[in-house]
This record gives C-alpha cells, structure tokens and sequence, in this order.
C-alpha cells in the first residue's frame, strides 16, 4: 500500500513543500541537518572587489588582416599577448584598469582600457562591406546585451550569448533551511523518501541526506577502484595539473543495475526524467574521484566556455566515502564571501547549480575539493547539462 501510494505521489510528479513565506532564513547551524561538518570559512562578508578586480574580456577583431596584442606594462613595446587573427576573436583573464593595444606593423589600431562592466571590445572595421555583415550586427548587439545585463544585475554575461534560460527543473532556494521532499520507488530495496535541504541560496546549492545506502557507496567505490587514473584539467584531453591532484575515472550508469537504479532514483531527486540521465542525451558518465591525503581540487567553475550554448547546468556531488579530517567541499563566494565548507556523511549527496534560472552561468557557484588532512576522500560527480548535451 505504501509503495503504491509512492508510486503515485512520484507519477504525479509532486513534491512537498513548505510555502517558502513559512520559511525564515536560518544560520547555518540552524537548519538541523546531520552532517560531519558545516560551516563558514571566514566570520565576516567579503564584499565583491570593484577595483583592480580580475574579469574575463573578448576581443573581436572586424579587421581583414591579422593583428599583435600587446598588454601595456608601461613600456613602450608592451608585453606580447598572441596574435589575433583577421575577422577572429580572442579572450583573456585580466584585471580592472589594464590597457591592451593592437597592431599591425608599426601601426597601433586600437586601444582599450579594461572597464568595469564592460568585458567585451571590438576592433572597428574601417571597410563598410564587413560593417554592414550580419557578423559585425551580432557583435553589436552582443556587447550591448552584456553591458546591459551587467548594469542591470551587477555580475557579468558567463554564459554563450544568446542562451534561454535552462529548460530542465531546477529546485528553489529562496532561504536557507528551506526544504523539498521526493519520494522514489528506487530506493537501494524499497520506496525512499528524500529530503533536499537548501544551504545556500546564491549560489543555489542544497544537501540530500542519506541518498545512496552504505551499500551501495561501497558498490560504487569497488567499481571506481577499476577506472581512476591521474586527473586532467582543461578541454580537448586536458592536462595534469597542480590545481586537482585527485584520481578520477568515469563509470556508465550501465555498469551495474545497482548503478542504473541509483540513476533512476537521480532523476526524482533531480526532477528531470531519468532516460535524460545517459550520456547521448543530458549527462555525462558518473565520475569517480579519490583524494588521498593532501589532494585537493583548487576553486574553479565546473562550466566552460566551448563555444556553444549547451552548458552544465548542474553538479550532483555523492560522498561515498568521508575522509577523516579535512577535504570539505567548499564555496567560497557563498554568504556575500563568508563562504560554506561542508563534509556531509557516507551517502550524503550536495546538489548545486552552475546556472542561473536566467540562462547565465553562476560566478558564485566556485567551488573546491578542499585539501584531505587525514583518510581518504571518495566523491562522484554527476553533470547535467541544459539544453543537451
Ligand atoms: O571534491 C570535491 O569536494 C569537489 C570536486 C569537484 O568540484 C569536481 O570534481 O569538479
Ligand atoms: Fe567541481
């Protein structure tokens, strides 16, 4: 009877919960979740840098010929920073108030002063074909679109421009404590009622107690002893690199039907149809990562920017096995820059946002795999991505 009326509450597709004007924010020791640690990394706000702040810049070159970059270093030459093909493009990480210049030859084409809110710079073209080309239009307008939207919300465009907003569910978080429960007929071998548990609101992310069984974290964590190798960083293959010093390695969901009826209970937890969940559709494969004493994953954004519009959207981290002390999961622009270091228990999951219901990707959902002190630390990734992948 009671898996019936599950099985129902879940068809239904409704969720419970709590009118968010019930809710009262709530501190972070507040909210009553079980975990091994939560807290905030620092006592006070850090309040966002405006000046000398580092920003990510697009350049657009709407010259036929190919020009030099130089960053101005306050010497005459500049320092060389690559060439910028004719009619391409070129981005960078720079810094409030730095001045980059082109040119060609002995000749200087343009110079731009790196503004606050203004993260993309065109090179005019000084021909009127390429002026009337639907090419320099859109260029247009994207760098009017990104002015006015940093105007307007006070954080730059991260995401492919144009880009609607996310089409698949995203849970609310508009307080802290806030909570949503799920029930699933694939439980490890019953019904399972879940809770999610919102931590933070900006960026959204949200804890999930006692998703996997310990079972089932052992199953995954025998199976992930058969793929890690080496992490890479990066797009096309990657490199290794100082700043994640874990192991990794994939897994179908395929792999085992433990594995592909955890899956399905992603997809209620998730609230995104769990045949979305392979890899030729929204997900990748589940990623395996082991920290032994010492690694780390620095803060980084678990989105991209190749070109396309199609982005994670979502990042399902499962504690399958806890370290001793140390490597929390850390976000450190949560909280106005108080930050939030969790380390929920064995078969815990953290569900958190890279996008924002606007279609932009979340700056503050930063985050890291804080350095083990002591144990071993094992952790999947599960990646959604919106539209598609
Ligand atoms: O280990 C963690 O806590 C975070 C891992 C992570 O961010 C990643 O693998 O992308
Ligand atoms: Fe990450």
């Amino acid at each position: 009877m009671l898996q019936l009326f599950l099985f129902f509450w879940v068809a239904l597709g409704q969720d419970v919960f709590l009118d968010p004007g019930e809710y009262e924010d709530l501190s972070l020791e507040e909210i009553g979740v079980s975990v091994k640690e939560l807290r905030h990394q620092r006592p006070t706000e850090q309040p966002r840098k405006t000046k000398g702040a580092s920003m990510g810049v697009k350049f657009r070159n709407f010259r036929r010929e190919a020009l030099e970059m130089y960053w101005d270093d306050g010497t005459p030459q500049g320092t060389y920073s690559g060439r910028v093909p004719g009619l391409g493009r070129t981005a960078t990480m720079t810094y409030q108030s730095h001045t980059f210049f082109f040119k060609r030859g002995d000749a200087e084409i343009a110079r731009f002063e790196m503004l606050p809110a203004k993260n993309f710079y065109i090179i005019e073209p000084d021909d009127e074909e390429i002026r009337r080309s639907q090419e320099y239009q859109d260029a247009l307008r994207e760098k009017a679109f990104m002015e006015a939207y940093e105007e307007r919300t006070g954080t730059p465009w991260l995401s492919f421009y144009p880009r609607d907003p996310p089409v698949l569910h995203m849970w609310p978080a508009e307080k802290v404590g806030q909570t949503h429960a799920v029930a699933t007929p694939f439980g490890p071998d019953h019904p399972l009622a879940l809770r999610l548990t919102v931590l933070s609101t900006a960026p959204r992310v949200f804890l999930i107690p006692e998703l996997l069984s310990r079972d089932e974290c052992d199953h995954v964590v025998e199976l992930g002893k058969t793929v890690v190798r080496q992490s890479m960083v990066g797009q096309g293959g990657g490199f290794q690199s100082k700043t994640r010093t874990s192991l990794n390695g994939w897994l179908p969901r395929g792999k085992s039907s433990v594995l592909d009826n955890i899956y399905r209970r992603f997809g209620h937890v998730l609230g995104i149809n769990d045949t979305l969940l392979g890899p030729s559709h929204n997900a990748e494969e589940l990623q395996v990562v082991h920290y032994s004493k010492s690694q780390e994953y620095a803060p980084h954004h678990d989105f991209g920017d190749d070109g396309t519009p199609e982005q994670r959207f979502l990042t399902l981290l499962l504690y399958i096995h806890v370290p001793d002390e140390g490597g929390a999961t850390s976000f450190p622009k949560a909280f106005n820059g108080k930050g939030l270091q969790v380390v929920p228990n064995r078969g815990d999951a953290v569900l958190f946002y890279n996008m924002l219901p606007d279609g932009n990707a979340d700056d503050l959902a930063l985050h890291a795999g804080m350095p083990v002190k002591k144990g071993e630390k094992w952790v999947c990734n599960l990646w959604v991505w919106d539209p598609h992948r």
